[in-house]
């Protein structure tokens, strides 16, 4: 059985939301990044030894949280030693536009896994774009770097779009499916 962790970060509960939907596609185990932009010693402890990473922010301001920046850069410390060389990752933002530059945050999460030498899974879900698509949809935001998804800004913590928590789903199983098969 393949050790797949979800390390995000959510301020207010909607990235949460997604990331127990990766999880759950993915059976893999949640670590959260506090408000503080920590995690614990466990919980870099279950990196160390993770066969694939995925991680889940906001996105704030057009970016990732200062919290998942604040992991990312603590992460330095593997970069040093090339810990976190050749494990699968992916990636996951949440935000309240359609667009609202979540692909900038995405771009972040993917470029901080290639630092680490890792092996970045893409989305491969088709986009929902005609005129019937709705926010039930699988994909009804196009990514294909990762999962992009997106709770209205009057949206409570469990109103993120119901497509959305389908393609984390989703997403968490093409991961897992991707580190079984590159574990041999
Ligand atoms: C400081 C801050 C900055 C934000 N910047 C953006 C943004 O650049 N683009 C966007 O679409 N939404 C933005 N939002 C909305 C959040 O992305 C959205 O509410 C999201 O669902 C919050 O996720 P969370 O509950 O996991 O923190 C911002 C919210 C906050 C609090």
């Amino acid at each position: 059985m393949s050790q797949i962790y979800v390390v995000y970060h959510s301020g207010y509960g909607h990235t949460k939301a997604v990331a127990e939907q990766v999880a759950e596609g993915a059976a893999a185990q949640l670590i959260a990044i506090n408000a503080d932009g920590e995690i614990t010693e466990a919980g870099w402890a279950a990196l160390d030894a993770a066969d694939a990473i995925i991680f889940g922010t906001p996105t704030y301001m057009g970016n990732v949280s200062w919290q998942f920046k604040k992991f990312a850069d603590a992460s330095s410390k593997q970069w040093f030693t090339r810990g976190w060389a050749d494990k699968v990752f992916g990636g996951f933002t949440n935000s309240a536009s359609p667009s609202g530059d979540k692909q900038v945050a995405m771009i972040t999460l993917q470029t901080l896994a290639s630092q680490h030498g890792g092996i970045w899974v893409s989305l491969n879900l088709a986009p929902s774009n005609t005129k019937a698509a709705t926010g039930a949809d699988i994909n009804h935001l196009g990514g294909s770097v990762g999962l992009l998804t997106r709770a209205p800004a009057d949206a409570g913590a469990d109103e993120v779009l119901s497509g959305d928590l389908a393609s984390a789903k989703l997403y968490g199983a093409r991961i897992a499916s991707i580190t079984a098969r590159l574990r041999g």
